[in-house]
Protein backbone atom coordinates (compact mmCIF):
# COMPACT_ATOMS: atom_id res chain seq x y z
CA UNK A 1 0.00 0.00 0.00
CA UNK A 2 1.08 3.63 -0.71
CA UNK A 3 1.55 6.06 1.47
CA UNK A 4 0.13 9.23 0.34
CA UNK A 5 2.74 11.73 0.87
CA UNK A 6 1.67 14.71 -1.80
CA UNK A 7 1.27 18.52 -0.49
CA UNK A 8 -1.74 19.54 0.97
CA UNK A 9 -3.89 22.51 0.65
CA UNK A 10 -5.15 23.68 3.96
CA UNK A 11 -8.63 25.83 3.82
CA UNK A 12 -8.99 26.13 8.23
CA UNK A 13 -6.40 26.32 10.94
CA UNK A 14 -6.18 27.34 14.14
CA UNK A 15 -2.28 27.90 13.78
CA UNK A 16 -0.06 27.12 11.13
CA UNK A 17 3.54 26.38 12.07
CA UNK A 18 6.66 24.65 10.74
CA UNK A 19 7.72 21.28 11.83
CA UNK A 20 11.42 20.54 12.12
CA UNK A 21 11.78 19.26 8.53
CA UNK A 22 10.71 22.79 7.48
CA UNK A 23 7.34 21.44 6.26
CA UNK A 24 3.54 23.44 7.19
CA UNK A 25 2.33 22.12 9.91
CA UNK A 26 -1.29 22.54 11.19
CA UNK A 27 -1.99 22.75 14.80
CA UNK A 28 -5.71 22.31 16.34
CA UNK A 29 -6.27 23.29 19.80
CA UNK A 30 -9.18 22.37 22.19
CA UNK A 31 -9.92 24.86 25.52
CA UNK A 32 -8.76 22.05 27.97
CA UNK A 33 -5.51 21.81 26.01
CA UNK A 34 -5.45 19.04 23.91
CA UNK A 35 -3.45 19.53 21.05
CA UNK A 36 -3.21 17.90 17.64
CA UNK A 37 -0.72 18.72 14.60
CA UNK A 38 -1.11 17.53 10.96
CA UNK A 39 1.65 17.61 8.65
CA UNK A 40 0.91 19.22 5.20
CA UNK A 41 3.08 16.59 3.85
CA UNK A 42 0.43 13.81 2.96
CA UNK A 43 -2.08 15.05 5.55
CA UNK A 44 0.01 12.69 8.13
CA UNK A 45 -1.73 13.37 11.96
CA UNK A 46 1.85 13.90 13.59
CA UNK A 47 0.89 14.37 17.19
CA UNK A 48 -2.40 13.83 19.26
CA UNK A 49 -1.95 15.00 23.12
CA UNK A 50 -4.49 14.78 25.73
CA UNK A 51 -5.22 18.27 28.02
CA UNK A 52 -2.24 17.38 30.51
CA UNK A 53 0.19 17.14 27.03
CA UNK A 54 0.92 13.52 27.10
CA UNK A 55 1.07 12.06 23.39
CA UNK A 56 -0.95 9.12 22.81
CA UNK A 57 0.46 8.59 18.55
CA UNK A 58 3.83 7.07 18.90
CA UNK A 59 6.49 7.99 16.27
CA UNK A 60 9.81 6.65 16.08
CA UNK A 61 12.98 8.35 17.15
CA UNK A 62 14.47 7.75 13.91
CA UNK A 63 11.95 8.48 12.10
CA UNK A 64 12.57 10.28 8.91
CA UNK A 65 11.52 12.75 6.25
CA UNK A 66 12.13 11.51 2.56
CA UNK A 67 9.29 12.41 0.43
CA UNK A 68 7.27 10.29 -0.69
CA UNK A 69 7.21 8.11 2.12
CA UNK A 70 5.44 8.64 5.30
CA UNK A 71 6.63 9.66 8.30
CA UNK A 72 6.94 6.65 10.72
CA UNK A 73 4.58 7.32 13.07
CA UNK A 74 1.13 9.15 13.55
CA UNK A 75 -1.02 8.41 11.24
CA UNK A 76 -0.35 8.52 7.65
CA UNK A 77 -2.93 8.35 5.20
CA UNK A 78 -2.66 5.21 3.22
CA UNK A 79 -4.46 6.48 -0.17
CA UNK A 80 -4.08 5.22 -2.98
CA UNK A 81 -3.41 1.92 -3.58
CA UNK A 82 -3.49 1.28 -6.89
CA UNK A 83 -5.47 -1.88 -8.24
CA UNK A 84 -6.27 -0.96 -11.11
CA UNK A 85 -3.95 -2.03 -13.94
CA UNK A 86 -4.69 0.41 -16.04
CA UNK A 87 -6.44 29.55 4.14
CA UNK A 88 -8.99 31.57 5.56
CA UNK A 89 -8.65 30.86 9.60
CA UNK A 90 -12.22 29.45 11.33
CA UNK A 91 -10.82 27.19 13.72
CA UNK A 92 -14.62 26.28 14.93
CA UNK A 93 -17.08 23.55 13.36
CA UNK A 94 -20.54 24.13 14.26
CA UNK A 95 -20.06 21.45 17.48
CA UNK A 96 -17.05 23.69 18.63
CA UNK A 97 -14.48 21.63 17.12
CA UNK A 98 -11.39 22.53 15.98
CA UNK A 99 -11.25 21.79 12.49
CA UNK A 100 -8.67 21.62 9.21
CA UNK A 101 -10.06 20.70 5.65
CA UNK A 102 -7.38 19.28 3.27
CA UNK A 103 -7.34 18.78 -0.23
CA UNK A 104 -4.94 16.52 -1.96
CA UNK A 105 -2.86 18.40 -4.67
CA UNK A 106 -1.08 15.51 -6.01
CA UNK A 107 2.72 16.64 -7.94
CA UNK A 108 3.78 15.52 -11.01
CA UNK A 109 5.93 12.81 -9.58
CA UNK A 110 2.54 11.39 -7.51
CA UNK A 111 0.25 11.23 -10.76
CA UNK A 112 3.55 8.75 -12.41
CA UNK A 113 2.47 6.43 -9.92
CA UNK A 114 -1.87 7.09 -9.93
CA UNK A 115 -2.38 8.78 -13.16
CA UNK A 116 -6.09 9.49 -11.75
CA UNK A 117 -6.49 13.64 -11.56
CA UNK A 118 -7.57 15.14 -8.41
CA UNK A 119 -9.43 18.25 -8.12
CA UNK A 120 -8.20 21.41 -6.36
CA UNK A 121 -10.52 23.26 -5.01
CA UNK A 122 -10.45 27.20 -3.39
CA UNK A 123 -11.81 27.18 0.27
CA UNK A 124 -15.54 27.20 1.08
CA UNK A 125 -17.26 26.84 4.26
CA UNK A 126 -18.29 23.09 4.41
CA UNK A 127 -16.90 20.18 3.20
CA UNK A 128 -20.15 18.89 1.60
CA UNK A 129 -20.77 22.36 -0.44
CA UNK A 130 -16.82 22.28 -1.31
CA UNK A 131 -17.36 18.76 -3.10
CA UNK A 132 -20.49 19.43 -5.21
CA UNK A 133 -19.12 23.17 -6.32
CA UNK A 134 -16.08 21.19 -7.50
CA UNK A 135 -18.43 18.83 -9.23
CA UNK A 136 -20.14 21.48 -10.91
CA UNK A 137 -16.96 23.51 -11.76
CA UNK A 138 -14.58 21.09 -12.86
CA UNK A 139 -16.09 18.43 -14.83
CA UNK A 140 -13.01 17.72 -16.52
CA UNK A 141 -11.34 16.41 -13.63
CA UNK A 142 -11.65 12.88 -12.36
CA UNK A 143 -11.03 12.39 -8.56
CA UNK A 144 -12.00 14.45 -5.55
CA UNK A 145 -10.01 13.34 -2.19
CA UNK A 146 -10.41 15.25 0.64
CA UNK A 147 -9.49 15.04 4.30
CA UNK A 148 -11.14 16.57 7.72
CA UNK A 149 -9.03 16.64 10.80
CA UNK A 150 -11.30 17.76 13.81
CA UNK A 151 -10.14 17.74 17.39
CA UNK A 152 -13.33 17.29 19.74
CA UNK A 153 -14.29 20.06 22.49
CA UNK A 154 -14.13 16.52 24.70
CA UNK A 155 -10.10 15.56 22.89
CA UNK A 156 -11.58 13.29 20.29
CA UNK A 157 -9.92 12.93 17.40
CA UNK A 158 -11.62 12.52 14.33
CA UNK A 159 -10.81 11.95 10.73
CA UNK A 160 -13.19 11.68 7.82
CA UNK A 161 -11.70 10.99 4.13
CA UNK A 162 -13.98 11.51 1.17
CA UNK A 163 -13.12 10.34 -2.18
CA UNK A 164 -15.83 11.09 -5.02
CA UNK A 165 -15.38 9.76 -8.46
CA UNK A 166 -16.31 12.45 -11.16
CA UNK A 167 -15.10 10.59 -14.23
CA UNK A 168 -16.87 8.72 -16.61
CA UNK A 169 -15.50 5.32 -15.50
CA UNK A 170 -15.71 3.32 -12.18
CA UNK A 171 -12.02 3.63 -10.35
CA UNK A 172 -11.00 1.45 -6.88
CA UNK A 173 -8.86 1.86 -4.27
CA UNK A 174 -7.93 0.81 -0.70
CA UNK A 175 -7.89 2.82 2.07
CA UNK A 176 -5.96 3.19 5.64
CA UNK A 177 -5.53 4.96 8.68
CA UNK A 178 -2.30 3.57 9.55
CA UNK A 179 -2.72 4.60 13.14
CA UNK A 180 0.45 4.00 15.40
CA UNK A 181 -0.86 3.90 19.08
CA UNK A 182 2.10 4.48 21.72
CA UNK A 183 1.61 2.44 24.27
CA UNK A 184 4.24 1.47 27.66
CA UNK A 185 4.62 -2.25 27.27
CA UNK A 186 3.37 -4.10 24.09
CA UNK A 187 3.23 -7.35 26.09
CA UNK A 188 0.85 -5.77 28.45
CA UNK A 189 -1.42 -4.74 25.70
CA UNK A 190 -4.92 -6.65 24.62
CA UNK A 191 -7.37 -5.45 21.42
CA UNK A 192 -10.90 -6.48 22.37
CA UNK A 193 -13.99 -6.57 19.79
CA UNK A 194 -11.80 -8.42 17.22
CA UNK A 195 -12.16 -12.14 18.79
CA UNK A 196 -13.84 -15.01 16.65
CA UNK A 197 -13.33 -13.00 13.35
CA UNK A 198 -11.73 -13.93 10.89
CA UNK A 199 -8.14 -12.20 9.40
CA UNK A 200 -5.69 -12.92 6.65
CA UNK A 201 -2.35 -13.42 8.00
CA UNK A 202 -0.22 -11.06 5.70
CA UNK A 203 3.14 -13.26 7.79
CA UNK A 204 1.85 -16.29 5.87
CA UNK A 205 0.74 -15.03 2.24
CA UNK A 206 -2.83 -13.84 3.21
CA UNK A 207 -3.97 -17.04 4.58
CA UNK A 208 -7.11 -17.19 6.11
CA UNK A 209 -7.77 -17.67 9.95
CA UNK A 210 -10.73 -17.62 12.51
CA UNK A 211 -9.60 -15.78 16.02
CA UNK A 212 -9.72 -18.18 18.81
CA UNK A 213 -8.76 -15.72 21.86
CA UNK A 214 -10.84 -13.77 24.59
CA UNK A 215 -8.93 -10.91 22.91
CA UNK A 216 -5.61 -9.97 21.06
CA UNK A 217 -2.27 -10.14 22.70
CA UNK A 218 1.31 -9.84 21.69
CA UNK A 219 4.18 -12.05 22.25
CA UNK A 220 5.90 -12.15 18.39
CA UNK A 221 5.20 -10.41 15.26
CA UNK A 222 1.84 -9.73 13.77
CA UNK A 223 0.32 -8.39 10.44
CA UNK A 224 -3.21 -9.45 9.95
CA UNK A 225 -6.04 -8.14 8.65
CA UNK A 226 -9.55 -8.76 10.63
CA UNK A 227 -12.66 -8.82 8.25
CA UNK A 228 -15.96 -7.27 9.11
CA UNK A 229 -15.20 -5.96 12.29
CA UNK A 230 -17.99 -4.30 14.30
CA UNK A 231 -17.76 -0.52 14.74
CA UNK A 232 -15.91 -0.03 17.83
CA UNK A 233 -12.97 -1.83 18.76
CA UNK A 234 -10.61 -0.89 22.16
CA UNK A 235 -6.95 -1.25 22.65
CA UNK A 236 -6.12 -1.29 26.46
CA UNK A 237 -2.89 -0.70 28.03
CA UNK A 238 -3.76 -1.13 31.65
CA UNK A 239 0.02 -0.36 32.99
CA UNK A 240 -0.90 3.20 31.55
CA UNK A 241 -4.17 3.53 32.96
CA UNK A 242 -5.33 3.80 29.36
CA UNK A 243 -7.99 2.62 26.88
CA UNK A 244 -8.10 3.59 23.21
CA UNK A 245 -11.43 3.27 21.72
CA UNK A 246 -11.51 3.22 17.89
CA UNK A 247 -15.24 4.03 16.24
CA UNK A 248 -15.31 3.55 12.51
CA UNK A 249 -17.57 4.07 9.59
CA UNK A 250 -17.20 3.07 5.96
CA UNK A 251 -13.85 1.16 6.67
CA UNK A 252 -14.71 -2.58 7.27
CA UNK A 253 -11.23 -3.85 8.30
CA UNK A 254 -8.57 -3.56 10.87
CA UNK A 255 -4.95 -4.05 10.42
CA UNK A 256 -2.76 -4.87 13.60
CA UNK A 257 0.66 -4.60 13.33
CA UNK A 258 3.45 -5.03 15.41
CA UNK A 259 7.02 -5.58 13.64
CA UNK A 260 8.77 -7.42 16.86
CA UNK A 261 11.93 -7.56 17.21
CA UNK A 262 13.95 -9.39 14.13
CA UNK A 263 11.94 -6.55 11.20
CA UNK A 264 12.18 -3.58 13.53
CA UNK A 265 16.02 -4.20 13.58
CA UNK A 266 15.55 -3.97 9.79
CA UNK A 267 13.86 -0.89 9.57
CA UNK A 268 16.35 2.22 8.85
CA UNK A 269 13.57 4.31 10.50
CA UNK A 270 12.62 2.80 13.53
CA UNK A 271 14.31 1.66 16.96
CA UNK A 272 15.73 -1.43 17.78
CA UNK A 273 13.41 -2.20 20.52
CA UNK A 274 10.55 0.51 20.12
CA UNK A 275 8.22 -1.92 18.65
CA UNK A 276 7.26 -2.43 22.96
CA UNK A 277 6.27 0.87 22.49
CA UNK A 278 3.67 0.70 19.68
CA UNK A 279 1.21 -0.81 18.05
CA UNK A 280 -0.49 -0.32 14.75
CA UNK A 281 -4.48 -0.54 14.38
CA UNK A 282 -5.03 0.60 11.03
CA UNK A 283 -9.11 1.02 10.47
CA UNK A 284 -8.86 0.15 6.66
CA UNK A 285 -10.69 -1.36 3.32
CA UNK A 286 -7.94 -3.82 3.01
CA UNK A 287 -9.32 -6.95 1.88
CA UNK A 288 -12.15 -5.98 -0.84
CA UNK A 289 -10.86 -2.27 -2.44
CA UNK A 290 -13.75 0.40 -2.89
CA UNK A 291 -14.95 0.79 -6.35
CA UNK A 292 -16.58 3.98 -7.31
CA UNK A 293 -18.99 4.57 -10.47
CA UNK A 294 -18.93 8.17 -11.78
CA UNK A 295 -20.64 10.09 -9.93
CA UNK A 296 -20.26 7.88 -6.39
CA UNK A 297 -18.77 9.63 -3.38
CA UNK A 298 -17.46 7.40 -0.15
CA UNK A 299 -16.68 8.45 2.94
CA UNK A 300 -14.25 6.69 6.07
CA UNK A 301 -14.04 7.86 8.96
CA UNK A 302 -12.59 7.18 12.33
CA UNK A 303 -13.09 8.75 15.67
CA UNK A 304 -9.93 8.15 18.14
CA UNK A 305 -11.00 8.15 22.16
CA UNK A 306 -9.44 7.65 25.41
CA UNK A 307 -11.06 6.61 27.93
CA UNK A 308 -10.10 5.15 31.64
CA UNK A 309 -8.41 1.47 31.84
CA UNK A 310 -11.35 -0.09 33.17
CA UNK A 311 -13.49 0.06 29.85
CA UNK A 312 -13.81 -3.76 28.92
CA UNK A 313 -15.36 -5.38 26.07
CA UNK A 314 -18.68 -5.45 27.76
CA UNK A 315 -19.19 -1.99 27.20
CA UNK A 316 -18.46 -2.72 23.44
CA UNK A 317 -21.81 -3.37 22.66
CA UNK A 318 -23.27 -0.46 23.48
CA UNK A 319 -22.77 1.01 20.01
CA UNK A 320 -24.60 3.66 20.83
CA UNK A 321 -22.82 4.72 23.60
CA UNK A 322 -21.17 7.10 21.13
O1 LIG B 1 6.81 -0.01 6.35
P1 LIG B 1 5.47 0.55 5.95
O2 LIG B 1 5.29 0.65 4.47
O3 LIG B 1 5.18 1.81 6.68
O4 LIG B 1 4.38 -0.50 6.40
C1 LIG B 1 4.30 -0.95 7.72
C2 LIG B 1 3.21 -2.00 7.83
O5 LIG B 1 1.99 -1.40 7.51
C3 LIG B 1 0.81 -2.21 7.52
O6 LIG B 1 0.40 -2.43 8.81
C4 LIG B 1 1.01 -3.50 6.74
O7 LIG B 1 -0.04 -4.41 7.02
C5 LIG B 1 2.32 -4.15 7.02
O8 LIG B 1 2.51 -5.23 6.11
C6 LIG B 1 3.46 -3.17 6.89
O9 LIG B 1 4.67 -3.81 7.17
Amino acid sequence: MEHSAAIWDYRAAVEITKDLNGINQVVLRNPQGALVRVSLHGGQVTSWRNKHGEELLFTSSKAMFKAPKAVRGGIPICFPRIIDDNPPLHPNDSHGNSVIDLLLKPTEEDLKFWPHRVSYFEPQSSLVCMVDNILGAFMSSLVVFCLRVSLATNGDLILISRVRNVNGKPFSFSFAYHTYLSVSDISEVRIEGLETLDYLDNLYQRERFTEQGDAITFESEVDQVYLSSPNVIAVLNHEKKRTYVIRKEGLPDVVVWNPWERKSRSMVDFGDEEYKQMLCVDRATRDKPVTLKPGEEWTGRVQLLVVPSSFCSDQLNLQEWF
